[in-house]
């Protein structure tokens, strides 16, 4: 017989599971910030890592109040991540103020910039520079203001280091200087602004136009000889729901974990549309609280 009390690990010589990490606030309730980021990150195949920037008392009824730790304790959680383990992929949400983002970005950039100095050998086996998706999260689903609007410029500075970002229909507006779009030409139009001011790729994310389907468009910024690679439109049917609490966090998780994974921004936006729908045509099997609830991460694996 053989010997039951010793199980043989996986092993783990080349990861194929990547390592994907949320840098958000906090929803108690578990359906959007860094709680549906991990659920986010676990739907899609990647393994879950948070660093809390804020730590939010809300519901899905709204936000009641908002702690900042100090700063120096959110660059000591950015160090401890960073320093240990090999990050394939980071998804940024709520900042909340401009030392926050001053401090993500100065973590960033030293993480991602050679350094000039020769490596001690202590570093975490990282190959590539992560994946980084920016979800320029602002204004909660509830009407709630989750950054101050003395921070937004600092905001606005800190997206041209991002590989994608991820506004919704008042966020997009907001980075273009305009009325909110109302239409899906008028969305292209200001991401293609905010795509050529920023040069980053943009997800103009239509949930909120009320048209019957829902369209994201992914936009790419004019290339060096001036030209545009076209653009991608990715249509849905629009479910009839309220529970949309958390959906711009757990897709911007979604396409991170996506993309660490090897797909190609167009592949990984299609997937996560899809997996949204059912995501949220499955929200009523679950009952969590009054307002507005939270989309079924698992519904697909639960099926
Ligand atoms: N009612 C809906 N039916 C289907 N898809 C939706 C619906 N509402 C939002 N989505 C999708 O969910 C994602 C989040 O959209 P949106 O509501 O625009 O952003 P946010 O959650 O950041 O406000 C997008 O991919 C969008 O297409
Ligand atoms: C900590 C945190 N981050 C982001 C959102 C926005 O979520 P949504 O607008 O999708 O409801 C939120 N409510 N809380």
């Amino acid at each position: 017989m053989s010997d039951l009390s010793v199980l043989p690990a996986a092993s783990a010589a080349r990861r194929t599971v990547p390592n994907l990490l949320s840098i958000a606030g906090t929803d108690p309730t578990g359906g959007a910030g860094i709680q549906a980021d991990l659920k986010s990150f676990a739907a899609h195949r990647g393994y879950g890592m948070a660093v809390v920037t804020a730590l939010v008392a809300q519901n899905t009824e709204g936000v009641r109040d908002i702690h900042l730790p100090p700063v120096e304790f959110l660059r000591a959680q950015l160090d401890a991540v960073s320093d240990d383990v090999a990050i394939d992929g980071v998804k940024v949400g709520m900042l909340g103020t401009a030392e926050i983002i001053g401090t993500v970005a100065a973590w960033w950039d030293e993480l991602t910039e050679p350094s000039g100095t020769e490596p001690s050998g202590t570093e975490p086996s990282r190959t590539e520079t992560p994946v980084l998706v920016v979800d320029p999260v602002m204004v909660a689903t509830s009407g709630d203001r989750l950054l101050h609007a003395e921070a937004e410029s600092a905001l606005i500075d800190f997206l041209h280091r991002a590989d994608l970002i991820t506004p919704n229909v008042p966020e997009l507006a907001l980075l273009a200087g305009a009325e909110p779009a109302t239409t899906t030409e008028d969305l292209l139009a200001q991401a293609e602004q905010v795509a050529d001011t920023h040069n980053v790729l943009v997800l103009a994310k239509g949930g909120h136009l009320k048209d019957a389907t829902v369209t994201d468009t992914l936009v790419h910024p004019t290339d060096d000889a001036g030209g545009r690679p076209s653009h991608q439109q990715f249509e849905s049917l629009r479910v009839e729901t309220t529970n949309t609490h958390g959906t711009g966090c757990s897709v911007s998780a979604a396409l991170t974990a996506l993309r660490a994974r090897g797909l190609s921004w167009p592949e990984a936006v299609a997937q996560v549309k899809d997996w949204m729908t059912s995501s949220l045509q499955s929200a009523e099997t679950l009952d969590v609280g009054r307002g507005h609830g939270p989309i079924h991460h698992f519904a697909d694996l639960w099926a």
